[in-house]
């Protein structure tokens, strides 16, 4: 750790950029590095055999071409040539090689960022804004996105071979002066170092920023994304939007605009010693023709070496980049390190075909979301029984839908205890357990894919199974739904796509609940269901509750529910207040204790009568 502190920051981000490119095409990387050797030796190669071209004129003039000097210049002539088209052919190569290879290392970063954010068992790190920064830099989302780590590749491959032939020019110079050529071997790297210091900080400004940049974003996104622009058009909100965005586009890029230019004492400081090292070559080199010091090659290769020492290009958009992306890459590659901060997966331990076979047991549970000020759980001890129903029900906000995250592992408690059939939920490989438990989450996802892959996706090994498929549809009542598709089973559900189609919020629910018992079918032993047909006309709840014991039999059913016609069913309820249980028993139980649940249904026991007398 020490011994890293010490490399700058841009040779550092260089070699983490390096070590992606070779994972991810080796082959091409292996090429670029010979055409960066070839870019960067070729026009060192042309100008020494141009110099001693131009020497040998006179004296292949004086004695003709058919002499041997004349035959000297002849091949001489030939390798310039030679070179000349070499370098036309590796310059235009190589940039093209840069463009792929940058487009590789963003996919090949943007699967390790799927992998690493997608890998631990809990959903926590998805807040947090140090990970949001750096999965921003792999989107390419990002407002201000020259830290795009492409780019960076595509520097590599003009910046690298320009260092290298300033370089390589200066190690000529040092034929002619061995201190002169010393003062350019020790000016130039020094001129690099400082500018891409500079640099380096700008990027760091840029990243640091792009927190406040999220919410430009998020603005821009409303306003020209499907999901808000019902609201927008009919509460007139577009102006407020745009300038809302535009607000907080000036703030989050004012840093940057401050900060975004090198510092002029540097960049004076750097070009002022190129300016002296220069004057100081070109006299001597001037003095030295005076003097006769110097034939005609030696003049032509060391002015033509001087001109090459000048061109390594450390003041222009290119080197910028890779400082930009030495301050994000790193970052983008630690996502890995940090996300596995969060609490990883036990062991894995082998699961009986019947798992649950005895209880769910809950202890003293609390839970606090990251950041919040409030717990949402407070203390829930629950026993719940396998093979058999039950019911949560409870108040907007009571932490039913937080006691569903905690029993699936999607965060672990902050206090007490889950066990199933006495194993530690934190002991238990989250893979293994997850593939006992199919769920309806009440924010269930909608895939822009095809049905099958939205059904299929349950269960991700059967997902071709198509017979299996047409069951779980069947029995989630959606079949006839997905018959009258465009496509059938094909059909992509989002509009966004050709032949694509949406659904209606109760046909999507289907889908869902197809899904949660796709995954059933599978092997899930645990099915819960938070909210399964909050969005359901009373008929089809109706024609799927009939079928409820029948869809759940066997199974541990953990249903949440605002309607009693649904909670009722279930072989025993539990009601939630305020993160803790306060009543508990079957549904005549509790109806016959007059207590919180007794008064909850006789409120919507008298609604609907209220509705039907009103139908009547
Ligand atoms: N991601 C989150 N971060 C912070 N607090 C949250 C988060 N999700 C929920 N909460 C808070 O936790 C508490 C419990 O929420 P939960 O979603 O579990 O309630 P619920 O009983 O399912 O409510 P509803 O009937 O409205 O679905 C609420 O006070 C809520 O504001």
């Amino acid at each position: 750790m020490g011994k890293n502190r010490r490399i700058p920051p841009t040779l550092a981000g260089i070699a983490a950029l390096v070590r992606v490119l070779a994972k991810a095409s080796p082959g091409r990387s292996v090429l670029g590095v010979l055409l960066i050797v070839a870019a960067a030796l070729l026009p060192i190669g042309v100008a020494v055999a141009t110099g001693l071209l131009i020497g040998s004129i006179p004296a292949a003039v004086s004695a003709g071409l058919d002499s041997g000097a004349g035959r000297g210049l002849l091949v001489l002539l030939a390798v310039v040539g030679g070179l000349v088209l070499a370098q036309q052919v590796v310059t235009p190569l190589l940039t093209t090689l840069g463009e792929t290879l940058g487009r590789q290392v963003d996919r090949e970063l943007q699967e390790r960022v799927m992998s690493a954010v997608g890998t631990p068992a809990g959903i926590a790190h998805l807040t947090d804004p140090e990970v949001l920064a750096g999965l921003r830099v792999v989107r390419g989302l990002g407002l201000a996105d020259n830290d795009r780590p492409s780019l960076a590749v595509g520097a590599l491959a003009s910046v690298v071979p320009a260092w290298l032939r300033a370089l390589a020019a200066a190690a000529v110079l040092v034929a002619f002066h061995w201190w002169l050529g010393l003062i350019w071997l020790v000016t130039w790297p020094l001129v690099v170092y400082f500018m891409q210091r500079e640099y380096f900080r700008v990027g760091q400004v840029g990243f640091g920023q792009s927190s406040a940049l999220q919410q430009a974003e998020y603005l821009r996104d409303l306003a020209i994304t499907a999901p808000a622009a019902k609201e927008i058009r009919i509460w007139g909100l577009l102006d407020w939007l745009v300038t809302r965005f535009s607000t907080a586009w000036r703030t989050a890029m004012e840093p940057i605009w401050r900060e975004r230019r090198p510092r002029a004492r540097v960049v004076l400081g750097s070009t002022g010693a190129l300016a002296v090292v220069n004057a100081l070559s070109y006299g001597l080199l001037a003095w030295a023709a005076v003097r006769h010091d110097l034939g005609l090659a030696g003049l032509a290769v060391y002015t033509q070496a001087l001109s090459l020492a000048n061109n390594y290009t450390a003041f222009d958009d290119q080197n910028a980049y890779l400082s930009f992306a030495a301050a994000s890459v790193p970052k983008v590659l630690n996502l890995s390190d940090r996300v596995a901060a969060e609490p990883s997966a036990g062991d894995a331990l082998e699961l009986p075909e019947a798992f649950p076979a005895d209880q769910i047991r809950l202890s003293g549970v609390r839970f606090r979301y990251p950041g919040a000020e409030q717990e949402a759980l407070r203390g829930v001890g629950l026993s719940i029984e396998a093979g058999k129903s039950l019911a949560v029900v409870g108040d907007n906000g009571a932490g039913k839908s937080s006691l569903v995250k905690i029993l699936c592992g999607l965060h672990p408690p902050t206090a007490g205890t889950v066990h199933v059939d006495g194993i530690d939920l934190a002991e238990l490989d989250p893979a293994a357990w997850r593939s006992r438990i199919g769920v309806l989450f009440q924010d269930f996802a909608k895939y822009h894919l095809t049905v099958a892959e939205n059904i299929g996706m349950g269960a991700p090994h059967h997902a071709d199974d198509r017979d299996r498929l047409h069951a779980a549809a069947e029995r989630a009542g959606a079949l006839p739904l997905i018959q009258n598709l465009p496509n059938g089973w094909d059909t992509i559900l989002s509009p966004e796509y050709t032949g694509g189609t949406d659904l209606s919020g109760g046909q999507w629910q289907r889908i869902a609940l197809a899904r949660a018992l796709f995954a059933v079918d599978a092997g899930a032993r645990v099915l819960i269901l938070d909210e399964p047909t909050a969005a359901l006309d009373v008929r089809a709840e109706a024609e799927i509750y009939e079928r409820f014991l029948e869809l759940t039999a066997g199974l541990t059913t953990i249903l949440i529910s605002h309607r009693f016609s649904t909670v009722r069913r279930a072989d025993r309820i539990v009601v939630l207040d305020n993160g803790v249980v306060v009543e508990d028993g079957s549904h005549d139980d509790l109806l016959a204790r007059e207590g919180r649940y007794a008064r909850m249904f006789d409120l919507q026991a008298a609604r609907f009568v209220e509705l039907e007398a009103g139908h009547a």
